[in-house]
């Protein structure tokens, strides 16, 4: 059997489009992937910040693909995806994640966060932004874009000593040894499903959900339904800088959950952890953006 799977045309994207290809067949003997590379408005509009060209802008014409049935797959970051689904398409499982961690990307290596005193840091995320001011009281950032290439370029640039960054897409891109620091997931909460790879398709396709669910991995499973959950009650619609991550440990049942949440207008920054049952856990994380729509009255 054939599938066709969309993608947009980045080197992240690509090579994770890859990688979900040579899974797909490692475990499916059958069947073969052609990989169909879509064009997007997210890969057009380059000068806007994230947050103002909203992020449903690199999933549209991707969607309407699949919908029409010219792709029977698509691959997306997860973290990319805007909470609420598209009528007729579904997530699938997903297969393992990578590191969900954000890292720094500058001329040396840091030990301790101590080290990074003062200049400048550049990233296109609130909630980078927001979160790095906090730790390191002395550093400011400025908004850069573009695509991981094209950030990690920037180090250098007009005093930038320093630009943050995806772990994952550090290193499914190859670029492990240029990381700085890896911030611990206390110091820069990340980004719901940071490191998840979304694999989207039409729902009641029974043929590509058998498919799809011999490369899905439980752990990963469990923490992006907590992430999502998180994600749809704060209804990230509203563009306030957040972060969430559940830290799910199978063999214990427990899962940790670190979040984030912040108004820049008014400079507050809210941080909250707790150790939960994971059995507990979609509720908690639901009450947690309860907890902070209420404290910033959104
Ligand atoms: N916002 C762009 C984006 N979407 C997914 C990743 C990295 C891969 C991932 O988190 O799964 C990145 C780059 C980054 O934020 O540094």
């Amino acid at each position: 059997m054939k599938i066709k799977i969309g993608t947009r045309g980045s080197k992240l994207a690509l090579t994770q489009t890859n990688m979900v290809k040579n899974m797909i067949e490692e475990a499916n003997p059958n069947v073969s992937c052609e990989i169909v590379v879509i064009k997007t408005k997210g890969d057009v509009d380059l000068k806007n910040p994230i947050h103002k060209v909203g992020k449903g802008v690199f999933v549209k014409e991707i969607e309407d693909s699949l919908l029409r049935g010219d792709i029977d797959l698509a691959v997306h970051s997860m973290k990319d995806m805007p909470s609420d689904e598209t009528e007729g398409l579904m997530f699938f499982d997903p297969p393992k994640a990578e590191d969900a961690r954000d890292v720094l990307i500058s001329s040396r290596k840091i030990e301790k966060l101590s080290e990074l005193c003062s200049g400048i840091v550049g990233t296109g995320s609130l909630r980078r932004k927001l979160q790095i001011e906090t730790i390191c009281p002395n550093i400011s950032t400025t908004s850069i874009r573009g695509n991981i290439e094209t950030r990690m370029s920037k180090v250098g640039e007009e005093g930038i000593i320093g630009v943050v960054l995806a772990y994952a897409g550090i290193l499914r891109g190859g670029y492990g040894d240029k990381v700085s620091y890896v911030f611990d997931k206390s110091e820069i909460v990340p980004s719901p499903c940071q490191g998840i790879l979304a694999i989207q398709g039409r729902k009641n396709d029974e043929k590509i959900l058998e498919i799809i669910s011999k490369i899905r991995d439980e752990e990963t499973t469990v923490r992006m339904n907590i992430e999502r959950a998180f994600q749809r009650e704060l209804n990230a619609g509203c563009h306030s800088p957040m972060g969430f991550n559940a830290e799910v440990d199978l063999k214990t049942g427990e899962a940790i959950l670190r979040a984030c949440f912040g108004d820049e207008s008014k400079n507050i920054l809210l941080k909250k952890s707790v150790c939960v049952k994971i059995s507990e856990a979609e509720e908690a994380a639901k009450n947690i953006a309860r907890e902070f729509k209420d404290a910033i009255g959104k």
